[in-house]
């Protein structure tokens, strides 16, 4: 069903108008990444943005941020006509943008980080006195129990992003845009984002939203503008949207659902993977599983719950790990990626940017460079099978062929995931696909796309087991679900699980 334009949609909570974004339009090159999309956002609302990937949300944003500049179109601010030229002038008229990339330093404190962009806090002699504001930024995101002298370094990644939002916060900002916030937290620590948006909004700070997180969007946000192929499809309030209503705007249609294998249409393959006693220092404690060809299974559990570090260590990527693990029967030492690799292991990070995608070589290059002794013979890159192989991994991650020349930069982020997972994908000696948050920032069609991907591969008898900590993911998707919780495997769970059994288990651990 296609949507009309909705400009003039009434706000869920009525409130003088502060942001308007008039016929933005932008094209890179020969794409028209957005065309002419309007919407407002009034003070005090919290104003969600979503779309397919590829949409052109980071294109508006980045309008709205000051990093691109509008071939056409205007933004109002205030009622004024704005001309947004960089960052620093769109943050001088109060538009903070806290990224999906974290700007936040590692190797600087909290306190520093804090004061980094903050005009108002000159560098250590006004330390003190920032110190009990930034105590109150810090209570405002949840983090009241973090030590502003504490390296940041020492801080999980959420705590990190939450960091970032406090600054953002700090700096007087009237329009907070949040790219993806809560796409690397736990669930605990997107309640804390969640309350802090919730906070910010009463002072008549207006929120832009931008999140794949359907519940998410209509839990928290007053109006949705939603946006198709560039352009803005719909502004409604969310009371008017049911997630189905939201996923039809998006994609003009419901995305087709993998079916689900219940307990005994798996039950009967080979035993593919077994691991027992699988145990990282300080991180994982004696986790063992046994999947059997074809099944697919979730390792669920919280950002530091170590089921990451299950992954990545049987991937032999964890020197300290020890574990008995074997593939198709034959013993695989641990600590070593060459001899995983060789024994049918294939591993998918959750990080494509530094563990994967080479982000200035085309998407072509990206999908073949693993399979290089597939595609050459003596050295030489055979064309032809260069290009039959190409056409099969593309139609495999559902890409554009026409786009396989391009850059894989100029993908947007889902379609750079789904760039990642596929290329894990195309091999044919792999047994067993290990894939951590394979769908991390990736909207609801493309996360069907790659749902599929993973069930197709599972029906050639490969054993999957990735991690998540989406529960709508984990319910879809997998056969076997084992819940963790501080580094210790809390229950396995086959065939239909209730929902709030598998959360408690991951907040909480075992039931006492
Ligand atoms: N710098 C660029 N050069 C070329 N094309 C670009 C560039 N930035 C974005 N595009 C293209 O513009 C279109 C819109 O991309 P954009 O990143 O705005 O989408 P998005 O909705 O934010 O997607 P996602 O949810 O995957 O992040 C896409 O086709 C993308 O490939």
């Amino acid at each position: 069903m296609q949507q009309g334009v909705n400009p003039a949609a009434p706000f869920a909570r009525p409130g003088e108008e502060l942001v308007r974004a008039e016929g933005l339009t932008k094209s890179f090159g020969s794409t028209r990444a957005v065309r002419r999309a309007s919407f407002s956002i009034a003070r005090g609302e919290i104003h969600a943005l979503c779309g397919h990937n590829g949409a052109g949300k980071s294109t508006v944003v980045k309008m709205l941020s000051g990093q691109e500049t509008p071939d056409s179109g205007a933004i109002r601010i205030g009622g004024e006509v704005l001309d947004l030229r960089s960052r620093q002038v769109a943050q001088g008229n109060g538009i903070a943008l806290v990224d999906q990339e974290l700007s936040v330093v590692p190797s600087l404190t909290v306190a520093e980080n804090l004061m980094l962009g903050d005009v108002r806090t000159r560098w250590i002699t006004r330390r003190r006195a920032a110190g009990k504001r930034f105590r109150t930024l810090l209570d405002s995101v949840g983090l009241g129990h973090v030590d502003l002298d504490r390296p940041l370094s020492d801080l999980s990644i959420g705590e990190r992003q939450l960091i970032e939002i406090a600054r953002a916060l700090g700096q007087d900002a009237r329009l907070v845009i949040l790219d993806e916030p809560t796409a690397t937290l736990s669930d605990v620590e997107s309640d804390y984002v969640y309350a802090a948006v919730r906070t910010v909004v009463t002072t008549g700070c207006a929120i832009l939203f931008v999140s794949h997180r359907l519940g998410e969007v209509l839990d928290l946000c007053d109006n949705v503008t939603v946006m198709r192929d560039g352009e803005v499809v719909a502004t409604t309030p969310v009371a008017d949207l049911t997630i189905d209503s939201l996923i039809v705007q998006m994609l003009g249609e419901l995305p087709h659902r993998p079916d689900k294998r219940t307990k005994d249409d798996t039950g009967d393959g080979a035993e593919a993977l077994a691991v027992s006693g699988l145990s990282v220092p300080g991180r994982v404690d004696d986790f063992g599983i046994v999947l059997r060809a074809g099944q697919v299974c979730a390792v669920a559990g919280q950002l530091g719950s170590g089921a990451s570090d299950v992954l990545r260590a049987i991937a032999g990527l964890v020197p300290s790990a020890t574990a008995g693990i074997t593939v198709d029967g034959v013993a695989v030492g641990p600590g070593r990626p060459r001899a995983a690799i060789r024994a049918g292991i294939a591993f998918v990070s959750n990080d494509r940017k530094s563990e994967g995608l080479f982000l200035d070589k085309p998407t072509s290059w990206n999908l073949l460079a693993t399979r290089l002794p597939h595609v050459t013979r003596l050295g030489v890159v055979n064309r032809r099978v260069w290009s039959a192989t190409l056409a099969r991994l593309v139609e495999l991650c559902g890409l554009e062929a026409a786009r396989a020349d391009h850059a894989v930069r100029s993908l947007s982020g889902g379609n750079q995931q789904k760039v990642f997972v596929g290329r894990g994908l195309g091999r044919d000696d792999v047994r067993v696909l290990l894939l951590d948050d394979p769908t991390r920032g990736v909207d609801i069609g493309g996360r069907a796309a790659i749902h599929a991907l993973l069930r197709a591969a599972a029906d050639r008898g490969v054993a999957v087991l990735f991690t998540s900590t989406d529960l709508e993911e984990l319910l879809d998707l997998a056969d076997v679900v084992v819940t963790m919780h501080k580094g210790v495997a809390v229950q396995r769970h086959e065939g239909t699980t209730a929902g709030a059994v598998l959360v408690r288990e991951m907040t909480h651990g075992a039931a006492s």
